[in-house]
């Protein structure tokens, strides 16, 4: 089996000739179990985190990030409870993973030091520290406690649609100086369109290429992930992101399987195995997952407005409570250019929406 499997990769890997960009070299995140944490309503099981982890670590990904969605200390009322304590989580990968690091996110007022600490205690390996992307600067502190505990450091910079390559690298600077290694562009929205995520990484890869590396974090509202990714690699981002399966918030991230079968074909490293990580897609993230993420009326919406794709299910919560459109809270979201923490705001809007039906019924 292994034998036919070896030549099935050799047969299809660099088939489309040469890639003029040369044979890059990747490491690659999968966040199946934090950002898929959103699509699953942060309801993972402490069996489903060992199989997943388990399944990822055979097909040879090399980093596996497991928080709530929403980061450390996200369990709560506002972004909803988790069902397993994610430091649980953090701790059954830790153990389970052979090879993979265990990477965790947290987002500086969500959770704390202590929640780094702890996590670092249960085994994580890799801190990813998520700001809006003007915001930098709350960072700081937490770049600093994480190298002083000797963590690996990544920053997030959320909502990148929404400033020019210029700010984002400003802000990218921040995050080097307070002592981060890599510097991701998140495009949360799903809204970048190919040459604006290129623009934005090559602005990163100028300002702190020298001392850290790039990232690019992909979702798939407008159905953009894996070229969004591809051409983020090719702008110099040396740390990608992707959810086997898709298993993300909104649309979903860009699918790591397919990214890798689109690295093998271009001649470029990931150290990740196709077929296994195909296999693990089908036979263990898929039973996982509530439903297949879809590119559908309200994920479209998010990509088309700007809209951070860990709205998606507070948006449907909202509609299906006030009886009124998902897609139009999303969309209102989008005018209002909300940013991730504002969640009660979408209640807000799904109160005018039904107060605007009411008005209207009773004046026709
Ligand atoms: C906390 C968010 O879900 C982080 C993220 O994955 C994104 O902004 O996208
Ligand atoms: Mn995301």
């Amino acid at each position: 089996m292994r034998h036919e499997r070896d030549d099935l990769a050799r047969t299809w890997s660099g088939t489309h000739g040469t890639e003029p960009w040369g044979a890059l070299d990747l490491r690659l995140t999968d966040t199946c179990l934090r950002d898929g944490s959103h699509h699953k309503r942060h309801q993972f099981t402490a069996q489903e985190c060992h199989d997943i982890v388990e399944a990822l670590d055979l097909a040879g990904v090399p980093v596996i990030e497991v928080t709530h969605g929403d980061g450390l200390g996200g369990s709560s009322f506002n972004y909803g409870f988790s069902r397993t304590w994610e430091q649980e989580l953090i701790k059954i990968a830790a153990e389970t993973a052979t090879r993979a690091k265990i990477a965790f996110l947290m987002l500086p007022g969500v959770g704390t030091k202590d929640d780094i600490r702890a996590a670092q205690d249960n085994g994580g390996q890799i801190c990813r520290i998520a700001t809006h992307c003007t915001e930098a600067d709350v960072s700081v502190q937490h770049f600093g406690l994480a190298r002083e505990l000797g963590l690996e450091t990544v920053g997030f910079l959320m909502m990148s649609h929404t400033q020019p390559p210029e700010v984002l690298a400003r802000q990218a600077r921040v995050m080097v100086d307070a002592g981060c290694q890599c510097v991701y562009v998140v495009d949360s929205a799903g809204a970048l369109i190919m040459e604006q995520t290129a623009d934005r990484v090559a602005a990163l890869v100028a300002e702190i290429g020298d001392q850290a590396d790039v990232g690019f974090h992909g979702h798939e509202n407008l159905g953009l992930g894996v070229a969004n990714t591809i051409i983020a690699a090719r702008a110099g981002a040396t740390q990608i992101d992707g959810s086997v399966r898709r298993f993300g918030a909104g649309a979903g991230n860009t699918p790591l399987e397919a990214f890798v079968g689109v690295c093998d074909k271009l001649g470029w490293t990931t150290g990740v195995d196709f077929l296994r990580v195909v296999d693990a897609s089908e036979d263990v993230i898929k039973p996982a997952m509530p439903e297949e993420c879809q590119l559908d009326r309200m994920t479209l919406m998010m990509g088309y407005a700007g809209v951070y794709s860990s709205f998606l299910k507070h948006a449907g919560n909202a509609a299906e409570r006030y009886g009124v459109s998902g897609a139009q809270i999303l969309f209102e979201a989008g005018r209002r250019k909300l940013i991730g923490g504002q969640e009660d705001q979408l209640i807000d809007i799904a109160l005018m929406l039904r107060a605007e039906a009411d008005k209207a019924a009773a004046n026709s």
